[in-house]
């Protein structure tokens, strides 16, 4: 990989105005800034229909770096780095005259033509941009051109095609970055590092020594403000599509011949295309769907979905989901990788717990409520670490054994040096290093898989809702796993 340490770029980002760009890109690209990652000459370009100056602009970026950094300065120098260029970006005659500033930024900081153009707007315009861009010679530099893609990346296999092959008539795969913010968390990326790092667990890593995989990703925040967006997605293709199932890739691939990113994406791209295929009719069998009532959320008495703005009353999307994915692969044969996910639900967590089988005797407990099966615990999120769950001899005499806990907390001992994910995304962009980026292969896979699922369930009516706000959702989700005599695991001590 021939990646750049300290890039120098031109920024444009399509969307400045918006909620993405003020939350998480301006905090991002501050932090790549203080820590000295980017080129101190770098220029971001900002596009939204709105007419702000200059000013409003750079004060609106300010604003956005101190509410959510505490310890903020050098905002003034960091802000004159920031253009606003207002025009709706479906009109051709105006890319002409961001092409002359992006010139312009060019000779003030000495950039060598780089350009990064990030879409922090719908995926609707995605196309119309990137055939502007081509058309009016904003790609046609000395130095790269990438563009980098926001999610959702299409709503199904066709859409996601179509707008794949938009964007292809103006870059190619390998200057498309396409988003799945999960790639960027450091625990994600860890494990890869747990894995691949320790012969301690590759050498159990597969359906001799492990039983299932769990991968839960909860949320407390019902669908907020999203209702428009949120009824035409749902939990299936918002979660699952993309971050549930590249998480799943990770867990299942085989180590990659190098850490390259066409290797990597290679042994991701095998996984989707063992996953198990599903009819419609196999779906019950194998996914349970969700969708929250009201309830009470962190003490707080909260309205069901049906109740939020922009929702049909009557409104069939789901908010939950729970899913066994079967890898008919020589490795993973037999193993169910058990995913669930959903909002309104009794905590924030991101975990994934491997639970290993139990060995063939066990000298010390015969009883199935004694026996503790070996865990691998991975934190991803709020907490980020490791646990290893052993068996062990209680202290005293006899030989009585207890459960134990091995931990490493991440983000205790990393605390302030922990990167946000979008943060590590840009600035893998700007390098040039399309790892945690997800490649076309994986997202057609991936669509095409979802796809039965979301057919199978748009034609029937489901009895919504089934499980209350601030629960760890419906009853179906357990009886997923008992009927193959397993049970979730909790994801905090307190829930479950
Ligand atoms: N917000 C988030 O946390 C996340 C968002 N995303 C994705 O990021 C993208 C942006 O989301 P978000 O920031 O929330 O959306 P917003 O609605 O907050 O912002 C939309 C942006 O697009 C601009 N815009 C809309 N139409 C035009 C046009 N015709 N010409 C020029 N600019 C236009 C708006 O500018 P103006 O209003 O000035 O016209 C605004 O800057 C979406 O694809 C979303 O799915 C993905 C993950 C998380
Ligand atoms: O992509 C999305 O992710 C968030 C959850 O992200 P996290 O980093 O907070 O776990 C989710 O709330 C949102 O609906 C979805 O679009």
């Amino acid at each position: 990989m021939n990646t750049e340490q300290k890039p120098k770029a031109v920024i444009v980002i399509f969307g400045a105005t918006g909620d993405l760009a003020k939350r998480k890109l301006f905090p991002s690209i501050y932090r790549l800034y203080r820590s000295k990652k980017i080129d101190a000459d770098f220029a971001v370009v900002g596009v939204g229909r709105r007419p702000w100056t200059n000013d409003e602009f750079r004060s609106n970026i300010s604003e956005s770096i101190q509410s959510s950094i505490k310890k903020s300065s050098e905002l003034e120098e960091f802000t004159s780095h920031f253009y606003y260029h207002p025009f709706d970006v479906t009109n051709p005659s105006s890319y002409l005259e961001l092409k002359g500033i992006l010139s312009d930024m060019d000779s003030k900081y000495q950039i060598p033509g780089n350009r990064m153009f990030y879409m922090a707007m719908a995926p609707e315009f995605f196309g119309t941009i990137a055939r502007n861009l081509k058309k009016e010679g904003l790609t046609a530099t000395e130095g790269w051109s990438r563009l980098v893609i926001e999610k959702p990346f299409g709503h199904d296999l066709p859409s996601a095609q179509l707008l794949n092959d938009e964007i292809r008539e103006a870059f190619s795969e390998d200057q498309i970055y396409r988003i799945d913010h999960y790639l960027g968390k450091q625990m994600v990326q860890n494990i890869e590092v747990i894995r691949f790092s320790n012969a301690l667990f590759e050498s159990v890593w597969n359906n001799r020594y492990i039983s299932n995989i769990q991968v839960t990703s909860s949320e407390v925040l019902g669908v907020e403000d999203r209702g428009r967006y949120y009824e035409n997605s749902g939990a299936l293709r918002d979660m699952v599509q993309n971050h549930l199932m590249q998480m799943v890739a990770l867990l299942a691939m085989e180590p990659p011949i190098k850490l390259e990113t066409d290797e990597i994406r290679s042994e991701k791209v095998k996984v989707m295309r063992a996953l198990r295929p599903m009819t419609e009719k196999d779906v019950p069998d194998y996914f349970v769907r969700g969708q929250y009532g009201k309830g009470e959320s962190e003490g707080t008495a909260v309205p069901g979905y049906r109740e939020e703005s922009n929702v049909d009353a009557e409104s069939n999307t789901e908010t939950y989901v729970a899913g066994k994915v079967m890898i008919d692969n020589f490795r993973w044969a037999g193993v169910p990788f058990y995913i669930r996910t959903g909002k309104r639900m009794a905590a924030k967590s991101t975990k994934i717990v491997v639970q290993f089988k139990d060995l063939p005797m066990n000298l010390y407990s015969n009883d199935v409520d004694s026996k503790h099966p070996n865990l691998l615990v991975i934190h991803i999120q709020p907490d980020e670490g490791i646990t290893l769950h052993l068996n062990a001899k209680e202290s005293g005499g006899g030989s009585y054994v207890k459960p134990i806990k091995l931990d490493y907390c991440s983000n205790c001992v990393d605390q302030f040096n922990t990167p946000e994910a979008y943060e590590k995304l840009i600035y893998d962009g700007l390098r040039g290093d399309a790892t945690n980026f997800t490649h076309w292969d994986e997202v057609s896979l991936s669509w095409s898989y979802v796809d039965t699922i979301s057919k199978a369930w748009e034609s029937n009516k489901a009895e919504f809702p089934n499980y209350a706000s601030g629960t760890m959702g419906p009853k179906a989700a357990d009886e997923l796993l008992e009927k193959d005599d397993f049970q979730w695991w909790p994801i905090t001590d307190m829930v479950d």
